[in-house]
């Protein structure tokens, strides 16, 4: 059924796109805390099946954009245009639907701990399905659990888990719901290399097995070398290039090449593919 144009605005469909296709663009965006401007004009896009990393010193709003991207904050001027629909526009309930859809696993986890593991990983299925029959609730999260590699842990408590086993548990909940789009923040900081590594191979495998597009947020060079298709280096306010591992790894951008060295990314195993 064709909707009414008056309820257009309320809607929010995810149609699944063709892989490389443009799935996400940041248009002109600018955003200021205060006196702070933390963005003057940012562009980016995001294509359907990658992985795209974005990096950048601290403090240089990594972490806003996916938070405006997914309506947590609001960029003061330009657009977020998400399979052609701007984001910016959206209401509050319109978003609900997005995150849906678009996932975020945030830095540390940010279980709720006086939940279950069970629990934690059901959340978005009992927030974003509220019809959804128990034994597909408890299917679901089993299922997600394995999936990080954490099955049967459904009765612990996240007191019982360690740093790493936490955010494994964000990530199942994150893609409890299926998301096609997860964002992660920062998400080996913190890490021994073991779990660092494991945390690695599930971006990779989200995508080669589901499909999933992601944006990854992070300070880890050998992170970002391993699991990124593409990396975006944010910086002055701007997205200063956007490249291949082997483009930024050449990189002749100052402030890239700045970056970079100072992080001996030459060094990192693999990293130059
Ligand atoms: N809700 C907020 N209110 C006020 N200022 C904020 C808010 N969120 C972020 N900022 C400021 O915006 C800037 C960018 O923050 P952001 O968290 O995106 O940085 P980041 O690049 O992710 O840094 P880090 O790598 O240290 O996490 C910082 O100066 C931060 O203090």
């Amino acid at each position: 059924m064709r909707l009414a144009r008056r309820q257009e605005p309320d809607t929010f469909e995810f149609h699944k796109p063709t892989p490389g296709e443009q799935l996400i663009h940041f248009e002109h965006i600018s955003k200021a805390f205060g006196p702070k401007q933390v963005y003057d004009d940012v562009e980016l896009d995001v294509r359907a099946g990658e992985t795209l990393v974005v990096m950048g010193g601290s403090g240089a709003g990594k972490s806003v954009l996916l938070k405006c991207l997914i309506g947590l904050l609001r960029p003061d001027s330009g657009r977020i245009v998400f399979q052609g629909r701007d984001l910016t526009r959206f209401s509050e309930e319109q978003f609900i639907r997005v995150r849906r859809h678009v996932a975020m696993v945030f830095q540390g986890a940010a279980l709720f701990d006086s939940l279950t593991v069970g629990e934690n990983v059901a959340y978005p299925l009992r927030e974003h399905f509220p019809d959804m029959a128990e034994d597909e609730i408890r299917r679901r999260v089993a299922e997600k659990l394995a999936l990080v590699n954490l099955p049967d842990t459904e009765r612990l408590m996240p007191s019982d888990l360690s740093g790493g086993m936490k955010k494994r548990v964000g990530l199942a909940r994150a893609i409890a719901t299926d998301a096609e789009v997860i964002l992660w923040d920062e998400p080996t900081t913190g890490l021994d290399p073991v779990t660092t590594q494991s945390i690695n191979e599930l971006i990779n495998s989200m995508k080669t097995k589901l499909g999933v597009t992601s944006i990854v947020v992070t300070h880890d060079m050998v992170s970002a070398f391993t699991v990124g298709d593409r990396l975006a280096m944010l910086a002055n306010r701007r997205i200063l290039q956007v490249g291949t591992r082997e483009v930024m790894l050449h990189s002749t951008v100052p402030e890239v090449r700045a970056f970079l060295d100072a992080r001996r990314v030459e060094l990192v195993p693999g990293g130059a593919s």
